[in-house]
C-alpha cells in the first residue's frame, strides 16, 4: 500500500531551484534512507511532504490526502532543528506533547518513556540545560513513544547521539518495522550507521533523484576490486575494454570491475602478464554508490 506519493515536485526559493522534478512513492512496511550532501534538498522535500512548505509545482499525497488537508494525523515528525519547550523540564515536555496529540499519559507512563531514552534521572531538569544528545533523545521520545503513528519522518535523527543512543534508535526502528503497517523515512548523513536498518535508499543530489535502490541489491552484485601496478594500468584498461567489462576507475591504479558473462578475469590477467597488487570481491555499500552518483 502506498503511504506517500510525491508527484513531479519542483521547489524554488527566489531564483534558486532547490527541487527539480522529484517523483517517489513510499510504501507501507518499509524503511527508507534519504541521502544527500548538505543543501541537496532533503529537508525541503520532507517539509513539502509534511505540508510545512508548498511546492512551486507538483503535488504530494499522504495516506491518499493532501498533507494540509488531514493527511498528517498519523505522522510522527522529528525535525533536524531541536523542538520542545526548553524552559520546561523533560517530564513536562512529554506530558504537554502527549496532551497536544490527545494522548493521556499517567505519571508512571511518562517516567517509563523517559527511562527508555535514558532521561529518567534528569526528568526534572530544564531542557535548555540538556546537552545536544540529551535533547535529541527527548525528540526521539516525542517521535516514537507518544501515540501510535503510521508514518515516521525523521530528519537527521541520530545527529548528536552517542553510540548507545544510535543503538537505541536502530532497535526502535526494527521494533516499529516489525509491526508491518508503518513507513519510516530517514534523512541522514549516517550511511554506515543505518545501512542495516534501511530497506531502500534514495540519493538526492542538487535537487534531483540520482538513485533509488533496494539495499539487498547492493549485496547481490558480483564485482571485483582490482589494484594493478602503476606500469600496468594501460594494459589492464585495454584488457577490460577487450573483454567488454564495465569498470569504474576509483584511483589511478584501482578499478572496480563488473564480472559479466562469467569471464574469468583473473585468468586473463595472468595470461596477459599484468602485475596485480590486489584482487578481491568488492561489496557495494550505500557510501560507495553515493560517492559514485554524486561525483562532480
Ligand atoms: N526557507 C528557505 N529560503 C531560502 N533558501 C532555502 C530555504 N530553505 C532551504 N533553502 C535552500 O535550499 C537548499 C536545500 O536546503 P535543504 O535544507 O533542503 O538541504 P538538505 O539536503 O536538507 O541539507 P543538509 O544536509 O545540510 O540539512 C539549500 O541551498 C538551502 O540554502
Amino acid at each position: 500500500m502506498t503511504t506517500v506519493c510525491v508527484n513531479n515536485i519542483f521547489k524554488c526559493f527566489g531564483n534558486k531551484e532547490v527541487l527539480k522534478g522529484i517523483n517517489i512513492v513510499f510504501e507501507e512496511g518499509k524503511v527508507y534512507g534519504l541521502f544527500g550532501k548538505n543543501g541537496a534538498g532533503k529537508s525541503t522535500l520532507l517539509k513539502i511532504i509534511l505540508g510545512l512548505l508548498l511546492p512551486t509545482q507538483g503535488s504530494v499525497s499522504v495516506f491518499g490526502k493532501n498533507p494540509r488537508d488531514g493527511g498528517l494525523k498519523e505522522v510522527s515528525y522529528l525535525s533536524e532543528n531541536l523542538a520542545g519547550y526548553f524552559d520546561l523540564n523533560a517530564y513536562d515536555n512529554i506530558d504537554i506533547i502527549a496532551k497536544m496529540q490527545g494522548v493521556k499519559l499517567r505519571k508512571e507512563e511518562i517516567f517509563k518513556i523517559l527511562e527508555s531514552v535514558n532521561l529518567k534521572e534528569v526528568a526534572s531538569k530544564k531542557v535548555k540545560d540538556f546537552s545536544l544528545g540529551m535533547k535529541r533523545r527527548l525528540q526521539l521520545a516525542f517521535a516514537f513513544c507518544i501515540g501510535d503513528k503510521k508514518l515516521f519522518i525523521l530528519d537527521e535523527p541520530t545527529n548528536g547521539l552517542d553510540i548507545e543512543g544510535v543503538f537505541w534508535f536502530k532497535e526502535k526502528i526494527k521494533e516499529v518495522k516489525e509491526k508491518k503497517d508503518k513507513t519510516i523515512i530517514i534523512s541522514t548523513h549516517a550511511f554506515e550507521e543505518l545501512e542495516n536498518v534501511i530497506d531502500e535508499f534514495i540519493i538526492i543530489h542538487k535537487g534531483e533523484i540520482k538513485k533509488k535502490s533496494d539495499v539487498c541489491d547492493l549485496e547481490i552484485k558480483n564485482k571485483k576490486f582490482v589494484k594493478v601496478s602503476n606500469k600496468d594500468t594501460e594494459k589492464f584498461t585495454k584488457l577490460v575494454d577487450l573483454l567488454k567489462l564495465n569498470y569504474t576507475r576509483v584511483a589511478n591504479t584501482e578499478f572496480i570491475v563488473e564480472e559479466n558473462e562469467k569471464i574469468n578475469l583473473l585468468e586473463q590477467i595472468v595470461v596477459n602478464g599484468i602485475k596485480l597488487q590486489r584482487f578481491e570481491t568488492y561489496r557495494e555499500t550505500i557510501k560507495s554508490v553515493f560517492k559514485a552518483v554524486t561525483k562532480e
